[in-house]
């Protein structure tokens, strides 16, 4: 499969080599916005960059029938506007906040405590997320799926950085050093603490999921998400 890496910074970098070790053709590694010539005519466009310049390196592709797996973070507002480009053209796109196995088993187990926290009102749930300094969005996109699915599953009406009101659910971002990615959901009473928690110890879970997203999609028309890649 000819690969095109959209992004050449950390990540780009580590799936490049993940992509070269399971037999890919490393067609493009851009840090500038896509061409259909300097694409050089890829099967797929794995997008690794910036909030700022995501959707047009997407809308980019997409339009000249690329299937696209991104996972850039910090854009969320423009991913319908996104998807809708995917179908008109009649080809694939995948976003994921996270493609790390863990994160997405992660993502499984939080849903289903939630559905078992919303019955006990003596448990206030919170979230935290621990990125690098460098990070240019908060909070994280994971952080904002694992808040999706608590509040898709308990009487959460939105999610809020920092302290919230009441129907309200917190997210506090941290930016400490070269962490990776650690994420925690909270359940606090009077009493004790539920912690759940997924500490990402490189970037290589991530580089290695996208790499995969990218050999499942290549084929198909649609929009998707890793829990379809994984069968979740
Ligand atoms: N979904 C997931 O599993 C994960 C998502 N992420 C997300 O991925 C994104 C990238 O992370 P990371 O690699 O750490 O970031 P980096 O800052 O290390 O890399 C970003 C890259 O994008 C390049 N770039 C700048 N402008 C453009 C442009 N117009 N078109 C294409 N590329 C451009 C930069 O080039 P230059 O240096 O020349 O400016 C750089 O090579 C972030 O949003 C992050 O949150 C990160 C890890 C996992
Ligand atoms: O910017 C990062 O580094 C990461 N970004 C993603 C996010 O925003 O959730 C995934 C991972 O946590 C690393």
């Amino acid at each position: 499969m000819k690969i095109a890496l959209v992004g050449y910074g950390k990540m780009g970098k580590i799936i490049d080599g993940v992509s070269q070790s399971r037999g890919h053709e490393v067609v493009a590694r851009l840090r500038e916005t896509p061409t259909i010539e300097n694409l050089n005519d890829a099967d797929v466009v794995i997008e690794f960059s910036n909030p700022e310049v995501a959707f047009q390196n997407i809308k980019t592709c997409l339009e000249n029938k690329i299937p696209v797996i991104c996972g850039t973070t910090g854009w969320l507002d423009k991913k319908p506007e996104i998807e809708r480009i995917a179908l008109e053209n009649n080809t694939a796109f995948l976003y994921g906040s996270n493609f790390s196995l863990g994160v997405n088993l992660f993502f499984a187990l939080n849903e289903n405590l939630a559905k078992i926290m919303n019955k006990f009102s003596e448990y206030n749930c919170q979230l935290e997320e621990i990125h690098h300094i460098h990070k240019l969005d908060a909070p994280s996109g994971t952080a904002i799926s694992l808040a999706e699915g608590i509040i898709h599953n308990s009487n959460f009406e939105a999610w809020k950085l920092d302290e919230t009101k009441e129907k309200e659910l917190g997210i506090f971002a941290i930016r400490e050093n070269e962490v990776p990615g650690t994420h925690s959901v909270f359940y606090r009473s009077e009493v004790d603490e539920i912690e759940i928690k997924h500490t990402a110890y490189n970037r290589n879970g991530f580089a290695l999921g996208a790499v995969i997203a990218a050999e499942w999609i290549v084929d198909k028309k649609g929009v998707f998400a890793m829990k379809d890649v994984l069968g979740l």
